[in-house]
């Protein structure tokens, strides 16, 4: 069973969850979200941008696990922002999704101005029982503080880049302080946490691959996860971290690896 955490308005929400970016629109993502829910995840994250909707709907459908076992979380794209663009672009997610409701809604980037009327659909959603939560990704002190200031309900959520590399404590502590849930994109760097040494390091005292500690490493630091994968053994064994646990000086020496670099876009450049 993976644990779950509590998100601020009750929602239940697992600690680690499979990640459908690049997993492709047919079959492969599929047979990945099969075999992800045979080896216990209950949560996955994907995205209208990710084109796989539809295959996440079917291979939920087809899982035999009950829809209510389910987190389901899809984000709203940055040319669907709006308020009205808001509302269509649910409901063709949720048609692709084959479900009548979401668990988790978020905002994918923040887009200037539109982002408040984004932000109302959502609400109203939320408020009518049609999404379980709803959250953002990508934003960043200054994008929350302006919405939280400019909105009745704040994000219960926030999903941004997070691994060894990029740690961003301040970030870290402003959603602790607000109660926002962080979640972890790119949490595993692609695979590239294999390749730190002191990760190695660390492989070999807990007999766990770099992989495994760096997640575990989200999960002591209170940040849900979302590792992807669509190869069968990657996707065991990434789950494999509820055994084990980091101690507090190596959880503080992870932390030190810390270079403050992404993999990603910057969401500095998304203004709001
Ligand atoms: N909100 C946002 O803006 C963003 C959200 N996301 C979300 O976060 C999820 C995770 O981030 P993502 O960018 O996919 O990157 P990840 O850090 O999860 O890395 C995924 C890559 O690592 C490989 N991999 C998986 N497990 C292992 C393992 N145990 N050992 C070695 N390599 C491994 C995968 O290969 P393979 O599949 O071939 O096994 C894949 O190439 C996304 O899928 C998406 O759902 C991601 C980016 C931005
Ligand atoms: O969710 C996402 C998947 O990765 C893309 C490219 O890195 C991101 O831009 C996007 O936000």
């Amino acid at each position: 069973m993976i644990p779950i955490t509590k998100l601020y308005n009750g929602v239940e929400m697992p600690w680690l969850g499979l990640g459908v970016h690049r997993a492709g629109s047919g079959s492969e993502a599929e047979t990945a979200i099969q075999c992800a829910l045979r080896a216990g995840y209950r949560s996955i994250d994907t995205a209208t941008y990710y084109q796989n909707e539809r295959a996440v709907g079917k291979a939920v459908f087809e899982s035999g696990v009950r829809r209510e076992d389910i987190f389901l979380t899809t984000k709203v794209w940055n040319t669907d922002q709006g308020y009205h663009s808001t509302i269509n672009a649910f409901e063709a997610s949720l048609e692709k999704l084959q479900t009548s409701y979401l668990d988790l809604y978020l905002i994918h980037w923040p887009q200037s101005e539109l982002t408040f009327e984004t932000w109302k659909a959502m609400e109203e959603l939320y408020e009518k029982g049609q999404i379980r939560a709803i959250g953002v990704c990508n934003f960043l002190i200054p994008h929350l503080k302006r919405l939280m200031e400019n909105s009745r309900i704040k994000p219960m959520v926030n999903q941004f880049e997070f691994h060894p590399e990029l740690v961003q404590p301040e970030l870290l502590q402003f959603c602790k302080d607000n109660q926002i849930q962080p979640e972890a994109w790119r949490p595993i760097m692609k695979g590239r946490v294999n390749e730190i040494e002191f990760l190695q390091e660390l492989s070999d005292k807990y007999q766990k691959s770099p992989v495994q500690i760096v997640l575990r490493w989200d999960i002591q630091k209170e940040v849900v996860t979302i590792p992807k994968s669509v190869t069968p053994e990657r996707i065991i064994s990434n789950a494999d971290i509820f055994d084990f646990e980091l101690s507090a000086d190596d959880m503080a020496r992870i932390d030190k690896l810390d270079k403050n670099a992404r993999l990603g876009e910057d969401p500095n450049i998304h203004h709001f």
